[in-house]
């Protein structure tokens, strides 16, 4: 028998005054899978990720959470987005939105902080627990820092950083929050060759670590090394699904990109 789905979406779909950004979309990711999710300039991606995470509370649809062996889903319409990261999933954003007055380490235990049990209270006491607390947060950060091979830079500002390192900052700063769903929104985007090719390295090693991924993305190459599957969108609708090599040949994804710039 198959696994429930980690993320079970259906139906969803968002007005925006005449406009239908999404419409009835279905979608689900398992545990352990890279998913991408593509689509021409305008499809809906970014409306999706933003129903998915609290941003938009969508026109119609369900989206269901459910922990990877459980079978206890939650529902994550209408939650906040900070409330839909203490659930398990969280994202990064196409524009990088980093602390940049902050250091890199500052921004990453930022990310920490949804899971941290310490009050003002104790912030203001700085008892023996709330020091323990800083401490564990502390060295999990440093850890993140390291998995994405900056914890050389952890105490450079964050607006410091080249650019390719900024958005694996965003990363860092994600998988703080202990995601066992992560959304990457254009992750490649901006990047030169190299940058990405890191990052691809990066993408697969936070997979095998035990993260399912659903992420955004144009870089066709990338998009094909990653995703176990891909599902393309146009005009907020799904217009295919399937693993790279049916994604490739699928007449509907050839036409919908045709006169796009395709980075193949
Ligand atoms: N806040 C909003 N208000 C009104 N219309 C919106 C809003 N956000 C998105 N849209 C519209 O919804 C449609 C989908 O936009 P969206 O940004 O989700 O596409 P996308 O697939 O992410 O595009 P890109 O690849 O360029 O980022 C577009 O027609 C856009 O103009």
């Amino acid at each position: 028998m198959m696994a429930t789905p980690i993320l079970q979406i259906s139906g969803l779909t968002m007005d925006f005054g005449g406009i239908r950004a999404l419409n009835r979309l279905d979608l689900e990711v398992h545990a352990g899978e890279i998913v991408a999710l593509i689509g021409p300039n305008g499809a809906g991606k970014t409306t999706f990720f933003n129903c998915l995470t609290g941003i938009y509370t969508p026109t119609a649809g369900e989206i269901l959470l459910t922990p990877p062996g459980s079978t206890k889903n939650v529902s994550l319409k209408g939650l906040k987005p900070n409330h839909v990261t203490e659930k398990g999933l969280a994202r990064t954003f196409q524009n990088i939105r980093l602390f940049s007055q902050m250091t890199v380490l500052e921004n990453v235990m930022i990310g920490r902080h949804c899971r941290t049990k310490a009050f003002i209270l104790g912030a203001i006491l700085r008892n023996a627990a709330t020091r323990r607390e800083e401490r564990q947060i502390v060295e999990m950060s440093y850890a993140i820092l390291d998995k994405v091979g900056l914890a050389h830079l952890a105490n450079e500002f964050a607006r410091n950083l080249p650019y390719g390192a900024q958005r694996r900052l965003e990363i860092a700063r994600a998988l703080a929050t202990e995601p066992f769903l992560l959304l990457l929104d254009e992750p490649a985007a901006g990047m030169n060759p190299q940058e990405t090719q890191e990052l691809d390295r990066l993408i697969k090693e936070i997979s095998t670590d035990g993260h399912s991924i659903l992420l955004i993305e144009h870089d066709m190459k990338l998009v094909m090394s990653l995703s176990d599957r891909i599902f393309v969108m146009d005009y907020g609708k799904k217009i295919a699904q399937g693993k790279p090599s049916e994604i490739r040949s699928n007449p509907a994804v050839i036409k919908a990109y045709l006169g796009e710039d395709v980075d193949a």
